[in-house]
């Protein structure tokens, strides 16, 4: 047994290097100055008592941009790589997605802890400020198709937020470029939908049913199709469970009362439920085995 572990004390071997004065070092690469001065609770200032719990909310929401920065990366990494036909690394993008999306539906978790009245407590200092006002998020449901113009007004203050949002309207979602691939590969896709305007939301397009079915049918002889429908029916589906728990944590957490952002709260947030980013390729399944 060495001498290191009769103590219960790892002996830090003499390579490990330790002078960085000339050198990069962890908290230097990811410069942890800047990202770990960056949260500061309202609730200390002017001269109120710090709460406890505004440091959960803050980490909370930014734990959660770091990854949508991430999502969105992926995302429009996909986006590129179905427009150049290159379907395996577009898919690997979207594996990284999923589980993302899985870590962050996750996470609600730990915000349930924060009861109602602790909420209460520091709600007040957050004024009119509200997930709403998210950038990347919004830019994310653009290009996952649920395209909305209007959003974009809470960015006119904004112009870097403005900017990602209004790429994010004007470009083909990921469900177009999937589309358009489909179309590239033979596959019979009516010219509206190919020449759609892309900044609108997705339309249900009763036509694309039988494109998928016949699909469906024969997975073998269609598999990179059909492949990647599954993998964007996961997507769907991991993007509505992290609005469920959106919800869920915002009803135990603030009831219905209205948000701060000026919605009706719960029930607005509830609607979103309601939207469905590839309505066909869940139609599909109503056909199958008929
Ligand atoms: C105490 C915790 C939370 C409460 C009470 C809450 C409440 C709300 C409410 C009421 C809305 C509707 C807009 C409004 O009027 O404000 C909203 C929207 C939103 N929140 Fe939260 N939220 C919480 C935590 C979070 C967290 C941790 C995130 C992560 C970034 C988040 C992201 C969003 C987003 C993206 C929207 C827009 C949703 C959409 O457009 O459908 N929220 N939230
Ligand atoms: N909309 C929330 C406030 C809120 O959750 C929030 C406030 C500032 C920054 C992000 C937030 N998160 C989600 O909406 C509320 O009505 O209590």
């Amino acid at each position: 047994m060495s001498e290191g572990v009769e103590r219960n004390t790892r002996t830090i071997e003499g390579s490990v290097v330790t002078d960085f004065a000339h050198r990069m070092s962890y908290g230097g690469y990811l410069d942890l100055d800047t990202l770990l001065s960056a949260q500061r609770p309202l609730s200390g200032e002017s001269g109120g008592e710090e709460h406890h719990d505004e440091l959960l909310f803050i980490i909370q929401h930014q734990t959660t941009e770091l990854w949508l920065k991430l999502v969105l990366h992926e995302l429009s990494a996909a986006c590129r790589m179905l427009r150049e036909d290159r379907l395996a690394p577009a898919l690997k993008c979207i594996a990284r997605v999923k589980h993302i999306q899985k870590t962050l539906t996750e996470q609600w978790s730990v915000l349930a802890t924060l009861t109602p009245a602790e909420y209460a407590e520091f709600r007040g200092v957050l004024g009119n400020a509200s997930g709403f006002q998210s950038a990347q998020y919004r830019a994310i449901e653009f290009t996952l198709g649920n395209k909305n113009a209007g959003m974009l007004r809470v960015f006119e203050s904004d112009p870097a937020a403005h900017a990602l949002v209004k790429a994010a309207l004007d470009a083909p979602s990921l469900y177009d470029e999937f589309l358009r691939m489909l179309a590239r590969s033979g596959y019979d896709i009516p010219t509206a939908v190919l020449e759609r305007d892309v900044t609108q939301a997705w339309q249900f397009t009763p036509e694309l049913v039988p494109v998928f079915t016949a699909i469906y049918d024969d997975p073998q002889q269609n598999w990179a199709a059909y492949e990647t429908c599954e993998e964007l029916v996961d997507l769907e589906d991991n993007f509505q469970l992290w609005r469920f728990r959106h919800l869920k944590t915002v009803e135990r957490i603030i009831g219905m009362k209205s948000g701060t952002g000026g919605s009706s709260g719960a029930s607005f947030l509830q609607r979103a439920l309601e939207l469905t980013f590839f309505p066909e390729l869940f139609a599909v399944r109503t056909e199958i085995g008929r």
